[in-house]
């Protein structure tokens, strides 16, 4: 598939941290009313991402009606959450909280409602603080990519990043 992104070509190799979710589990850090894979949001996408044997994560994604964009398909900004968390959690094999600096996204196929979209995601490699990050779904048939993504994300520190929002955070 096409698309603008480049890697810089002198990436750091990587390894999985020692104490990163084993393969076939799901990893589950991150907080329960994100829209991207919280359990308590009404309106959310419920994402479950699964770690890899490697440096990639895997999730699953049933395309519900009100996910529609044009009639009958899913819309490119749902699309784009979904890879936005998807490529987001991935950083977590490595230790590394990140926040997204650049999320790029190619669409290839209509998505219709009613199908589920399999993501995979994998690390490619990092560069100081940022990690870069390739991703593509399907329906079903890993052949037939329906859409990709390219991510940039940079490590933060949790605590630090957040202090001054943390006590207008919504607890449902
Ligand atoms: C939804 C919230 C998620 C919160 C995550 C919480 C905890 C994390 C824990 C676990 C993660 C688990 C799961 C995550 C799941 C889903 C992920 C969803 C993630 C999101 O949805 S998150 C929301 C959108 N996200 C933001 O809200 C970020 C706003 N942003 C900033 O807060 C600052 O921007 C910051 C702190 C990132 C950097 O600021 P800074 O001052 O610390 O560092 P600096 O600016 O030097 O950038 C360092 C190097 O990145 C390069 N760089 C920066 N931006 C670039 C760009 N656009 N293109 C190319 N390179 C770029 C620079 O060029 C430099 O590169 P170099 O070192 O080579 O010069």
């Amino acid at each position: 598939m096409k698309h603008a992104f480049v890697p810089p070509a002198d990436l750091e190799p990587l390894v999985r941290h020692p104490k990163a979710t084993g393969p076939g589990q799901h990893i589950g850090l991150h907080h329960s009313t994100c829209f991207g894979c919280g359990d308590d949001t009404p309106l959310g996408l419920h994402l479950k991402v699964i770690a890899g044997d490697d440096l990639s994560v895997t999730a699953q994604m049933p395309v519900v009606d009100w996910m529609q964009g044009g009639p009958g398909v899913i819309h490119g900004g749902v699309l784009s959450a979904a890879f936005d968390e998807v490529t987001g959690t991935a950083p977590l094999l490595i230790g590394a909280p990140v926040v997204t600096v650049h999320l790029e996204v190619d669409f290839a196929k209509p998505i219709p409602l009613g199908s589920t979209l399999h993501f995979e995601a994998r690390i490619l490699g990092k560069q100081g603080r940022k990690i870069y990050l390739a991703a593509s779904a399907h329906l079903g048939d890993p052949e037939q990519i329906v859409a990709s993504a390219h991510a940039l994300f940079v490590t933060i520190d949790v605590q630090k990043h957040f202090a001054e929002h943390y006590d207008k955070r919504v607890i449902l």
